[in-house]
Formats: structure tokens, sequence, C-alpha cells
């Protein structure tokens, strides 16, 4: 559970005063999620997500990414605003932590996608792209080919307690996916973490897109890799899902173009996607604080995706 900092009753109310929602009725904290500390929020006059950002988000790009919100939010993009309090403020303070009040979006993430939400999600992806063409901010984006190697670097042999010899066979396999990375293709700025558990769904209808905290400027046809490689193999990466693979670019080019420079790199693309999660998720394997109530996610998982595309096209 993503609860890093517990937030008492008094001071979730001293903080609802800030605003014209309503006064507290009941939080609780939601199981889903390692990033940040995330509440369901319940007062007088409606439901609330608050968040608190935690370890990977640093409050000065906040206002970055709530600009991004509204920009998508004005667009008919399904995201979740932040919400002002009294004095026009977007972002906070909470028990020490930036926190920001944020809309509440109705749906639930699926953790098994049929072909359908595949596709739909993919759309979702193409439809948020066309608006982000124009949308002039930009970000950098830390957790690029260097930021994934530095991270692996900063996890050094300690990666063999993962998986004995991981450490040299991740150094060779990033070696060769840096030599190999696009440097040409068209940028912009992009969600960067759409997982299943990312898009909230009603049947077969897109609902909800959340959580930008890794939104930034890079490779376009990047974000569309990492999708592919978080939503068509199962929770261990053991099997892939043609079927859900083919209909989420279906569903993206349905909405959005993808050049034949885009599509021929999705493979290398993807297999940096799988280094990056791998080395956020060893990470934290080796170093979630003891007293964190969070489940830690299989590192390996993404290694298996990894060898996946390193073996197949599976693009084609
Ligand atoms: N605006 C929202 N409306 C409805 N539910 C939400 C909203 N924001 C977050 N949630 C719920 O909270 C859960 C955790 O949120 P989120 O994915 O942003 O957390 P995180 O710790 O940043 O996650 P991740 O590990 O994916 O980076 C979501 O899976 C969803 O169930
Ligand atoms: N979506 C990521 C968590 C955010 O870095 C993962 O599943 O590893």
């Amino acid at each position: 559970m993503a609860v890093y900092t517990q937030v008492s009753a008094e001071a979730l109310s001293a903080f609802l005063a800030k605003f014209d929602h309503g006064e507290l009725v009941s939080a609780k904290g939601i199981a889903e999620g390692v990033e940040n500390s995330n509440y369901l929020v319940d007062t007088t006059t409606g439901r609330f997500i608050l968040t608190l950002y935690e370890k990977r988000v640093s409050a000065d790009d906040l206002p970055f990414f709530m600009a991004m919100l509204d920009h998508l939010a004005i667009d008919g993009n399904p995201v979740p605003r932040a919400l002002p309090d009294r004095s026009g403020a977007l972002i906070h303070e909470l028990c020490g932590r930036p926190a920001c009040l944020i809309e509440f979006l109705t749906g639930v993430s699926v953790s098994h996608p049929t072909e359908a939400q595949a596709r739909a999600a993919g759309a979702a992806m193409g439809s948020m792209h066309l608006s982000l063409a124009r949308f002039s901010q930009e970000r950098a984006n830390t957790l690029g080919p260097d930021g994934w190697r530095a991270l692996l670097d900063k996890c050094g042999r300690d990666l063999d307690a993962i998986e004995p010899g991981l450490f040299d066979t991740i150094g060779t396999a990033a070696d060769a996916v840096v030599a190999a990375w696009p440097a040409d293709l068209p940028r912009s700025v992009i969600h960067a973490d759409l997982f299943p558990d990312n898009v909230l769904m009603l049947g077969d209808r897109v609902t909800g897109l959340i959580d930008f905290y890794f939104a930034c400027t890079d490779v376009r046809a990047y974000d569309l890799a990492i999708m592919h490689s978080a939503w068509a193999f199962d929770a261990q990466g053991e099997r892939y899902d043609a079927a859900v693979g083919k209909a989420l670019v279906g569903g993206y080019v349905d909405r959005h173009p993808l050049s034949r420079a885009e599509r021929s790199a999705l493979p290398v693309l993807a297999q940096g996607a799988c280094l990056r999660f791998l080395a956020t998720r060893a990470w934290d394997w080796l170093n979630t604080p003891a007293d964190a109530l969070v489940t830690r996610k299989d590192p390996l998982a993404y290694w298996r995706r990894f060898e996946a595309y390193r073996k197949d096209d599976l693009f084609a």
C-alpha cells in the first residue's frame, strides 16, 4: 500500500478548511501505486483524491504537471485537475510534503486488459498526443537512457542479490540499447508511465488517464513503447499477448499517425522502456524502507519482457 506519509484527521480537516469543498467525512489510504501517498477523501460535498508527493516527484515540477493536466482537460482528455483553494493556490504543503487536492474520476483500472480495452487505451494515448503537440512547456526526462543507466549503476552489484549475474547481464544489454537509441524521431511531452493501473475504464470506455508525475519531453513513440510493454504482457512478464499488443498500437494509429521510422524504432524503444522500469523497480526492491506500507514490484518481470523484445520483433 502506497502510504508513505500518514495524515491525521485533524491535519486533513485543517487542510480542507482552505477549500470550498465541504468538511471531512472520511479518508482512507489507497492501496495501489508505489510512488506517492494517495488518499480517497469524502467530504460533505463530494469525493476527492489527496496526493502527497514523495520520493521521485520534485515540488519544482508540480506547476509543469498541473499546466499539462489543464491543457489536456481543456482539449477534452479525461484527466484529473488539481483543485484550487480559496486563494487560487493549487500546490500546498501537508505533513511536510507537497500536496494537491485532485478531482476524483470514476472507473477502475483493469488488470487483464481485453483487446477492446487495449484498443480504447491506445486511442486515448493517440488523442493525448494530438493535444500535447500544442503544449509548449518542456520538462527533461530524468529517467531517459542516462537516468536509468545511472540508477542501475547505483544499484551496482546489489543487483546480483535479485538474481545472480544480473549486474553484468544488464550492463551489456544497456550498452546495446544506448548504442541503438534513436536520436532523430519526433519529440513532445509524453506521459511516460501509462500502465493499465494509470488508465481508468468503465467497460471498454476510458474514463480517466491519471498519474502524470513522470511526464516529460522525449521521443513521442517511446510513450507507445512504454505502454506496449506494460499492457501486452502478464504481470510476471512471462506471456506476451499479441492480440492485445496489436490492438493497442491499432487504437493509437486510429487517432495519431506513426511514421515508418517511428514504427521501426519501437522494438529498441520498448527495450529501453524495460530497462527504465527494471531500474526503478530494482532500486525500490533494494531500498524500500522497512516501515513503508508498499508492495514492491518485481524487477525481473521487466527483465523477462526485455528478453522477449530482444528475441522477436513484437511490433511486426
Ligand atoms: N484522480 C483520480 N480519480 C480516481 N482515482 C484515482 C485518481 N488518482 C489516483 N487514483 C487512484 O489511486 C491509485 C494510485 O494513484 P497513482 O497511480 O497516481 O499512484 P502512484 O503511487 O503515483 O502510482 P504508480 O505506482 O503507478 O506511479 C490509482 O490506481 C487509482 O486507483
Ligand atoms: N509503473 C511503474 C511504477 C512507476 O515508476 C512500475 O510499474 O514499475
